[in-house]
């Protein structure tokens, strides 16, 4: 589940941290990317539930473990200088959100310890069960949003952004434009669910979390 497909042989390559101290890997380094449109996106999804019979759940966990899966790869426990790493996930009010509370779960089953910062929580049994889910395997949710990217940076070793995907449209609103403009000041990597939060799906890299240059572009997962 995902919005870019890569094409070649490289998928994960080899973790390092740069000499700015951030990591890098070839998953950055990859130009061999086809990313669907937003219109092609949709497309997929309901051929899925519609053709095929998918309910939103199965799919949702598929996702939320294949990018769990995916994080685990590109940024091994191992590799993280915490034990176990620190990961902050935020989720939007959408499906992409429920992605990334079924992505924490998945993420503590595989040696993080998650917190989750979920300020826009749909009135729906689906979310409600997710929610419950992570509380049951004792993940924290933030009550607010830290202030200062400083604080994100000292207290994560990585920010998994789940907030928009396909159906974002128009400018950003509260709380999100808030949210999206601490993420900007983070030097920790950004695990973008599908796309990065706010690019849009016809102009990746050149929204409220981009431009995003070679070295600092969020792994989209
Ligand atoms: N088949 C698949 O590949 C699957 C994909 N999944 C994931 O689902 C998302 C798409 O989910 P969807 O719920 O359609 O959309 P989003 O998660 O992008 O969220 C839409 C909500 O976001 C709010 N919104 C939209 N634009 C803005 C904005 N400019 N400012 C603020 N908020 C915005 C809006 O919520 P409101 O409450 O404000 O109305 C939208 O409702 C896909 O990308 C995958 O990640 C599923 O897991 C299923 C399988």
């Amino acid at each position: 589940q995902t919005i870019a497909c890569r094409w070649g042989p490289t998928w994960w390559g080899p973790q390092r941290l740069n000499s700015g101290g951030r990591w890098d890997s070839e998953v950055m380094a990859s130009t061999a990317v086809k990313y669907l449109s937003q219109e092609e996106a949709q497309a997929v999804d309901q051929e899925l539930f519609n053709e095929y019979q998918f309910s939103v759940d199965q799919l949702m966990e598929l996702a939320g473990l294949s990018c769990a899966t995916a994080i685990a790869k590109a940024y091994p426990p191992t590799s993280m200088s915490r034990s176990p790493p620190t990961v902050l996930v935020i989720c939007g009010p959408g499906n992409n959100g429920g992605d990334g509370l079924v992505c924490a779960r998945h993420l503590k089953l595989f040696g993080y310890e998650p917190t989750i910062y979920y300020p826009k929580r749909p009135n729906k049994p689906l979310f409600t069960a997710l929610v419950t889910q992570c509380q049951k395997m004792d993940i924290p949710f933030l009550g607010e949003m830290p202030s200062e990217p400083t604080m994100i940076d000292e207290l994560y070793e990585l920010v998994v952004d789940a907030i928009f995907g396909f159906s974002f449209k128009g400018d950003v609103r509260e709380p999100f434009h808030s949210i999206l403009s601490i993420l900007k000041g983070l030097t920790v990597p950004i695990a973008s669910i599908d796309i990065p939060s706010g690019a849009g799906t016809q102009k990746v890299g050149q929204g409220r979390l981009g431009p995003y240059p070679p070295d600092s572009c969020p792994h989209q997962v």
